[in-house]
């Protein structure tokens, strides 16, 4: 069994847990009583490159990274530091996360939410409106394409942004096939757990200029994100190297630095 698997057998234990205690039709009101979803598109398309700041406890490759005993004020860092998304991971056994650290988050910053897990069903994605999310994740290598196809369309249709995430060519081609406005490239193989940054240069070009490029994982400094923009990165996404680090504000800071150089800027 891939990882990937072992971590989606988990996450469909916890999810029928979930259903077994809260319904749809609670979900569907405590969504609608939601403060609507921020601009997510418009935060992406800004000028230079954006950066999308995890909160990221620990990971099946690294195993505990943070205790991160309170998400909202590291969030609030993330933002004062000039993040223009937070991603929020949500995923309990692998990954240290909550649909409370996602509310807590959303409640205390002005910009928007990912809640990036691993979305196999309507439910979870009515789960993350509920909690506040502006976009949720949706990983191609998950899914069956009919599955990312009808996700992609439920998650517009409730005001979700759907991140729609890929690591090869044949899932870019699915990808674009389901409809996906922001598409993000992640250099870590879901079955070796290597990072590999070249992916993103090998598959940005397949991605038509309007749709949003987000390089995700791997991101250690401002060389990095660097190396990502001359690619065509017109985000990226951090997680291990921000909360890990001494200094999350300043860290964050650094990298918007170097995603606002002006050269970044033709074309965008
Ligand atoms: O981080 C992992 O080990 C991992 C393993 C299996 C599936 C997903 C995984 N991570 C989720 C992510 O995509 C990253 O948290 C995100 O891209 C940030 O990456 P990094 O900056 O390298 O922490």
């Amino acid at each position: 069994m891939s990882v990937l698997d072992e971590i989606l057998e988990g996450v469909r234990a916890d999810l029928a847990e979930r259903q077994g205690a809260v319904s749809l039709e609670a979900l569907k009101e405590k969504a609608a009583a939601a403060p609507p979803a921020r601009d997510a598109l418009g935060a992406l398309r800004s000028d230079g490159v954006s950066v999308i700041a995890e909160v990221k406890r620990s990971s099946p490759s690294k195993g505990a990274l943070a205790a991160i005993a309170d998400p909202a004020a590291l969030a609030r860092d993330y933002e004062s530091g000039g993040a223009k998304v937070i991603s929020v991971l949500t995923e309990r056994r692998r990954f240290g996360g909550s649909l409370e650290d996602l509310a807590a988050v959303r409640a205390n910053v002005d910009i928007a939410v990912l809640r990036k897990d691993f979305i196999v069903t309507s439910y979870q994605l009515w789960e993350a409106r509920a909690h506040g999310a502006d976009l949720a994740l949706l990983i191609v290598a998950a899914l069956e394409q009919d599955a990312l196809v009808s996700l992609v369309e439920r998650a517009e249709s409730i005001g979700l942004l759907p991140l729609v995430e890929v690591h090869t060519e044949e899932e870019v081609a699915r990808a674009l096939d389901a409809g996906a406005r922001v598409i993000g490239v992640n250099a870590r193989d879901l079955k070796t757990l290597k990072v590999d940054r070249n992916v993103f240069a090998r598959l940005a070009p397949l991605i038509p200029r309007e749709v949003v490029r987000i390089a995700e994982s791997g991101v250690r400094g401002p060389h990095d994100l660097l190396a990502y923009a001359s690619s065509g990165a017109d985000a990226v996404l951090v997680g291990e190297s921000l909360v890990t680090g001494r200094d999350p504000r300043a860290a964050v800071a650094d990298l918007v630095a170097a995603g606002a150089h002006p050269a970044l800027r033709q074309g965008k």
